[in-house]
């Protein structure tokens, strides 16, 4: 469980959000939405334990973030603008190397078969020097795809994903908070209707223009998160 105790961040004397608290449970999708600049993304790297500049606690399984990150970095898997990808090592031995920062040991024919969905099928010994940004976040999703982890934070991966590999990305994030995992995303497209019935009752929806003071004059404070 994922646990954000009245949470707030500055960035250059402004605030972006406070007083957000809000839980996570296994079997939950939590999508935050906000305008361009509403801190999703610093929002997302702080739950991810890539920044500690914010007030407020995060717990992890009960436990401070900061007194138990090892266990949290191992069960959590971050997908960003701009995903951890070697240029020299084909997309193969990418997910091979970033599932053993993970502890985790995948078998090579499943990363084949993951590359596949993701529309990289043929470019599984292509150097990823040679691949194009949007198919260095293919890869990244691929990584996802075979991935053990129980909490994905997920920032706009639909970003640069085409029809069918949205409804394929959809289809993963259902079938994981369906077999008890959590997903927290952030995306300027919606979720699809297909994926909101099928995971009904399990989305949470946060607008982090909602936790913004009073004076910035687009605010409505302590708003409860909504059940969908
Ligand atoms: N390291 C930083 N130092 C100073 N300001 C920052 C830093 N990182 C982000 N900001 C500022 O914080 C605000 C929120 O940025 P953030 O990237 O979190 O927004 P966002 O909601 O993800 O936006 P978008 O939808 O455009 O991706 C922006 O005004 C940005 O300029």
């Amino acid at each position: 469980m994922l646990e954000l105790m009245d949470l707030g961040c500055e960035r250059d004397d402004r605030t972006l959000f406070r007083h957000l608290s809000i839980t996570l449970s296994p079997a939950e999708l939590l999508q935050v939405e906000g305008g361009n600049g509403t801190g999703k993304t610093t929002l997302l790297k702080i739950l991810a334990g890539l920044s500690n500049d914010y007030r407020g606690s995060i717990f992890w399984k009960g436990k401070p973030l900061s007194r138990d990150y090892a266990d949290f970095r191992l069960s959590s898997f971050y997908f960003g603008h701009k995903p951890a990808i070697k240029v020299e090592l084909t997309p193969v031995e990418n997910i091979l190397w970033r599932s053993s920062l993970r502890n985790e040991h995948c078998n090579e024919q499943s990363i084949i078969e993951a590359l596949k969905q993701v529309n990289l099928g043929g470019y599984e010994d292509t150097p990823c020097g040679h691949l194009s940004a949007g198919q260095h976040r293919r890869v990244a999703l691929a990584d996802l795809s075979v991935s053990n982890a129980l909490l994905w934070i997920l920032d706009e991966p639909f970003t640069a994903i085409d029809y069918h590999g949205i409804q394929w990305l959809e289809r993963l994030l259902a079938k994981h908070v369906t077999n008890k995992g959590m997903v927290i995303i952030t995306s300027h497209q919606a979720l699809s209707d297909q994926v909101l019935s099928d995971l009904s009752g399990r989305v949470r929806k946060i607008r982090l223009d909602d936790y913004v003071p009073a004076e910035s004059g687009n605010a409505h404070e302590d708003k409860e998160d909504v059940f969908l």
